[in-house]
């Protein structure tokens, strides 16, 4: 069963502690919401959460393929966006049919064959959504998922995390902007 749990976890950066004793369990359907002021960790949650970055205290448990979404794109500015994607589901061991779908699903059709490099800000940011979504992966780790997104994208982001939990999917969402999560667990930090 997929799982993301987080057991005592605390987090230290440059010798300051972040947060500490952070326990929460996140199973099929479930989301969690994480908020907190610029600087309070939420980031860093993620990447813990991802394995990216190891907690000072207490442990994680994953049990099921994980998406992240973070600041950078990884997509290669000199592809097509649909060859950007397709590279990234062969890695993620999607299928290559997950592309047209996640294109669509982020409303990115029309700029499929455009070079990656000429996306707007929300473009990309719904171009790395849609490598999340193609990779089919149960676990969404999402990090400022609406950054940069006008607020029909917004809602459109919200809908697809709604679709993906329906379907037995996690998600993890950092964010300061508003995202509606309904019955999300709530971490403040
Ligand atoms: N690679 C790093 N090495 C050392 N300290 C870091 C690193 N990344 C972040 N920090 C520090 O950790 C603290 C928390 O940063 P983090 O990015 O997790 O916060 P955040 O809540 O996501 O902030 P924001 O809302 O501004 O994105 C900050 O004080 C930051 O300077």
């Amino acid at each position: 069963m997929n799982r993301l749990a987080f057991d005592r976890v605390a987090c230290a950066r440059r010798g300051q502690l972040l947060f500490e004793t952070l326990s929460f369990a996140l199973g099929p359907g479930d989301a969690a919401l994480v908020t907190g002021p610029n600087g309070a960790g939420k980031s860093s949650l993620v990447r813990i959460a991802a394995g990216l970055l190891a907690p000072a205290s207490g442990a994680v448990i994953r049990d099921g393929g994980l998406a992240l979404l973070a600041e950078a794109t990884a997509l290669d500015h000199d592809r097509t966006l649909a060859d950007a994607l397709r590279f990234w589901a062969t890695l993620d061991g999607a299928a290559r049919e997950a592309v047209p779908a996640a294109l669509a699903a982020l409303d990115l059709t029309p700029l499929a064959a455009a070079p990656v490099r000429i996306l707007s800000t929300g473009q990309r940011r719904r171009a790395a959504m849609a490598r999340v979504v193609a990779s089919g992966s149960p676990i969404w780790l999402l990090d400022e998922p609406a950054n940069g997104l006008d607020q029909p994208a917004v809602d459109r982001l919200a809908a697809l995390i709604a679709e993906h939990r329906t379907r037995g999917g996690i998600a993890l969402v950092a964010t300061h902007l508003p995202i509606a999560l309904p019955d999300a667990i709530e971490v403040r930090l």
